[in-house]
């Protein structure tokens, strides 16, 4: 059995703080007071609800220690994140999926309103739910010329709801968003910074960490609490409707995952991902 743990310790020749769980680690810079957050679940970085429940952990330990911001990125090769673990949505425990998805609330929710500004420095593959996960930081940087990132759920057979539409809406308007999900496209980096999906791009890592750090340094003179209530009047309309509707979407998904059409495509969707090499894959679905 995996072994999980938390850590806390402090290099004092560095200064920095690290906290290690088993599949994100977090280093505090003592001066800048900014988090760098690297997530490690091999092989892809799916979102299954141990590792939803670990952000979220880690996200309330970072607002806690009033960290000043947070770089959340990959330590795997080639994936930033491959989205929400299909495990975890094909023949589903009916019990278990809706843990899941309250999770999946909650973690979007944390991440979505959190206190200090956020980056993601998206150094690998970012389909569907791992470009959530971007999308839901402040500021995007992505690294390279050999990754794809974009919205694949319908590719998939299943579509994004409200509240992920919405976020995505937020970022690169309505008439990109709908043709970005409807069609399933994966974008190229290029691409990806021509409709706004990212902010910037970059040749290499350390560059696109350094990228992420200038970008959180524009609110060193800024009051956090300035900060905070200018995000969440900005937010506001797409996190209340969640709050609002979270059983519903929870009731709607648990039994919309279940039904046999869904299942069939989720199925065929898996059978793909082992037949074809998958960058292959991520570009055959353009
Ligand atoms: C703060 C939280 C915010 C989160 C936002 C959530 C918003 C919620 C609303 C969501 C609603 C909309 C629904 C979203 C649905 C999804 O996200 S479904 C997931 C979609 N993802 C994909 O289609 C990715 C498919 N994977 C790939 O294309 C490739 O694996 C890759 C390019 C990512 C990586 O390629 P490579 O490094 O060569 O690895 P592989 O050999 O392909 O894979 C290794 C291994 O991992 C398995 N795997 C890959 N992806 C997933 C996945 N998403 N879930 C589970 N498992 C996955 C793959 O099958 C291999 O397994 P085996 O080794 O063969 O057993």
């Amino acid at each position: 059995m995996l072994r999980r743990y938390i850590s806390y310790t402090t290099n004092k020749f560095t200064n920095c703080r690290h906290v290690s769980q088993s599949m994100l680690q977090s280093t505090v810079d003592e001066k800048s007071g900014i988090a760098t957050v690297t997530m490690n679940k091999p092989p892809v970085n799916s979102l299954n609800l141990e590792f939803l429940e670990e952000i979220i952990t880690l996200l309330n330990k970072l607002q806690k220690d009033k960290v000043r911001g947070m770089i959340l990125t990959s330590g795997l090769q080639k994936v930033f994140c491959a989205g929400l673990d299909i495990k975890e949505l094909y023949k589903p425990n009916p019990d278990r999926l809706t843990k899941f998805w309250t999770t999946l609330q909650d973690t979007w929710l944390s991440l979505y309103t959190t206190s200090f500004p956020t980056v993601s420095v998206i150094n690998g593959h970012s389909p569907a739910g791992g470009c959530m996960l971007a999308m839901s930081c402040d500021y995007r940087v992505m690294v390279g010329q050999n990754y794809r990132i974009g919205f694949n759920e319908a590719k998939l057979g299943i579509f994004a709801p409200k509240w992920f539409q919405n976020t995505i809406i937020a970022v690169i308007g309505q008439r990109k968003a709908e043709v970005s999900l409807t069609t399933g496209k994966m974008y190229t980096t290029d691409e990806a910074l021509q409709i706004g999906l990212v902010d910037e791009t970059c040749a290499d890592a350390d560059s696109a960490l350094k990228k992420g750090t200038h970008f959180l340094n524009n609110f060193q003179n800024i009051s956090p609490w300035a900060y905070k209530m200018t995000k969440d009047i900005n937010r506001q309309s797409t996190i209340q409707w969640l709050i609002d509707n979270k059983q519903k979407d929870v009731d709607f998904t648990v039994e919309y995952m279940q039904s046999p059409g869904v299942q069939k495509n989720l199925e065929l969707y898996l059978q793909s991902l082992k037949s074809l090499p998958p960058l292959k894959l991520i570009s055959e679905i353009n």
